[in-house]
């Protein structure tokens, strides 16, 4: 084996990671990762990472391939868009969503043509990369109408085919509706919303493994999303700020050495923090500092 093919072997106990190899996914994927105390490193060109100090292979592959091999069993677990799990048609474990990746896939037709529902697109021409999902979305319609609608597949820029005369409609995913504006075109129907979930087979036989990489990956979420207030307060006020400040579970509140003062500390969302701040003091409370969490376990 030369030094190349052996930096490429996966050590065949090790449970198989995919993750997207480049795409919108590939940023938020390697900070949940690190987040997650899941450490690789990538060689230049290679699309296999063995994990340091857990028996974990990452296998870096189109974000559009990753449900088909989850499902099929060629790895045990992955990272990609609930959009490409519906398109797949296999069968995969959900284990979390994981709150990025976020939008929706829309029936998107001219703007100009001025479409105002989906059955006018019935037994007209989709183009799209998602045609299982489209197929399956124009199928009612094609029934109660008596119509047959075409749908192609196009693997990218989608939204480029109405304007070359290809379709009469396009499925694709909207986020900004940016890409969609710059076609000129709208949404006519949304068909799903989507986020980046982590899905696995449901013959892995890594389920500990599993368990634990899910906690912590919910850890890492969870402490992405809450901040720890701090705060000093008089006993007389502290039934008003405990109000702001219920906690997750409950605050924790500590004897101050100085007479009728305590330190109370509690977790807060992050989206809430700065009104809560202004609700502390102008309950009276004083000191108040925010620390970010780097991890939990709750
Ligand atoms: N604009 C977007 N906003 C949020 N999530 C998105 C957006 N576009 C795509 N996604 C999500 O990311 C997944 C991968 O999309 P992306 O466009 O990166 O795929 P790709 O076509 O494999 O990448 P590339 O075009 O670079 O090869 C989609 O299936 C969807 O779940
Ligand atoms: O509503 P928006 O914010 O414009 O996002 C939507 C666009 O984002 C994705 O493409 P991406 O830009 O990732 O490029 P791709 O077509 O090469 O996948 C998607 O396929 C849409 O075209």
């Amino acid at each position: 084996m030369t030094v190349s093919e052996r930096q490429n072997s996966s050590p065949p106990e090790n449970l198989k990671f995919a993750i997207p190899k480049k795409g919108r996914l590939y940023d938020k994927v390697v900070e949940l990762l690190k987040g997650a105390g899941v450490e690789f490193r990538r060689k230049d060109r290679l699309d296999v990472a063995i994990c340091v100090g857990l028996p974990i292979t990452l296998v870096f592959l189109p974000a559009a391939d990753i449900a088909k091999f989850v499902g099929e069993g060629n790895v045990d677990l992955g990272i990609t868009g609930f959009d490409v799990v519906q398109e797949s048609q296999v069968q995969v474990e959900k284990i979390m969503d994981l709150g990025f990746g976020k939008c929706k896939l829309s029936v998107q037709a001219p703007l100009i043509e001025n479409y105002t529902s989906v059955e006018q697109l019935a037994g007209k021409r989709i183009v799209t990369s998602f045609p299982n999902v489209s197929k399956a979305f124009f199928k009612e319609y094609d029934q109660k109408l008596g119509v047959t609608t075409s749908v192609s597949y196009v693997s990218g820029s989608v939204e480029a085919a109405c304007g070359l005369g290809l379709a009469d409609a396009v499925v694709d995913l909207v986020e900004t509706g940016t890409t969609m504006r710059a076609a000129g075109l709208e949404v006519v129907h949304d068909i799903l919303d989507t986020q980046a979930i982590l899905i696995s087979n449901p013959n892995s036989t890594h389920k500990d493994l599993i368990s634990r990489l899910k906690r912590r990956i919910d850890g890492y979420i969870t402490a992405t999303k809450y901040v720890m207030i701090m705060y000093n307060v008089s006993n007389e006020l502290m039934e008003k700020a405990l109000v702001i400040t219920p906690g997750k579970r409950s605050p924790t509140i500590t004897n101050l050495s100085c007479g009728n003062v305590k330190a109370v500390s509690s977790l807060v969302l992050k989206k809430e923090v700065s009104e809560k701040m202004d609700a502390l003091h102008d309950v009276g409370a004083t000191d108040i500092l925010v620390l970010d969490l780097q991890n939990s376990r709750m």
